[in-house]
């Protein structure tokens, strides 16, 4: 089940990826409505990093093409932003909180324009929304995880983006950390941007989002969340291993969407 949207803020093309020509993902067409809440789901393995990275021009693509607001990456870069695993970032680097966050604004603004005051403004505002302002002259080295996390997060604020990638921000984070994040996600959603976020966690996966990409290897499913979290369409995924998935599916015959914010 492949749905196509109109107008869409992405479009993947026969999108066909390789590691040492061993292609991981394979003939992947997919297209993303503006303003949604997107979950990547997939087995380990399955191709959901490599499928961002790709987006994102961080790997070659095989075959196939990309194409973001209609344009190429290159046209529209300012208006996209990642947000890495944080396990692939050297956080003993020596930056300040503060400097992490203001790299969002260079992201946004180029390399060569000097910070101003406006800038820092924009960057201790992020730091707020994700609760960190107290933090900004604290080392990132000597954050803890989740705190790391939220840095990223208020990073990728300030760049002010409509489009945002982020690659399994609920990893090693608390609960209390986790429903922050969401609140964020669910604000940037009601000023109409799309976050795509790779996630692993399927109960919480219909609660978060309201389209959702199945990923293993191929595209088994993109759509709305309703439409795609069935039985089948799960098992297609997983191969049927998962014993969460007859409770999930459960869950989405009763049509039970706890704490569901619809717009
Ligand atoms: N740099 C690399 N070189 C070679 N193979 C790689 C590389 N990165 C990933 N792979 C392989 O590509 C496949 C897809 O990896 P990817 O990290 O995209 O999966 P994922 O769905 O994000 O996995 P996970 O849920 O475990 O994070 C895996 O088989 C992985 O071993």
């Amino acid at each position: 089940m492949i749905v196509q949207v109109s107008n869409p803020v992405l479009e993947v093309h026969d999108l066909t990826v390789s590691y040492n020509r061993k292609p991981v993902l394979w003939d992947v067409d997919l297209s993303i409505p503006q303003g949604s809440l997107v979950g990547i789901i997939g087995p380990n393995g399955a191709g959901k990093s490599t499928l961002i990275k790709s987006i994102m021009g961080l790997i070659p693509l095989s075959s196939g093409y990309v194409k973001l607001f209609d344009k190429s990456l290159n046209e529209v870069r300012e208006r996209v932003s990642y947000v890495p695993q944080r396990e692939s970032v050297d956080w003993d680097f020596p930056a300040s909180v503060l400097d992490v966050v203001l790299m969002g604004r260079y992201a946004k603004l180029g390399l060569f324009r000097n910070i101003r005051q406006s800038d820092r403004e924009i960057a201790l505002d992020c730091l707020r929304k994700v609760g960190m302002e107290g933090f900004k002259d604290r080392q990132i080295a000597q954050l803890s995880g989740g705190q790391q996390q939220r840095v990223f997060l208020a990073r990728a604020l300030a760049q002010k983006a409509d489009l945002y990638f982020m690659d399994e921000p609920f990893t090693g984070v608390d609960a209390a950390t986790e429903s922050a994040i969401v609140d964020l996600l669910r604000e940037m959603r009601s000023q109409n941007k799309t976050v795509i976020v790779v996630h692993h966690d399927l109960q919480s996966a219909i609660e978060y989002f309201d389209w959702i990409i199945l990923l293993n290897m191929r595209l088994v499913a993109s759509g709305k969340t309703e439409d795609v979290f069935t039985t089948a369409l799960l098992q297609e995924t997983y191969g049927g291993k998962l014993n969460i998935l007859a409770e999930v599916s459960d869950l989405v015959r009763k049509g039970n969407y706890p704490n569901r914010e619809r717009k």
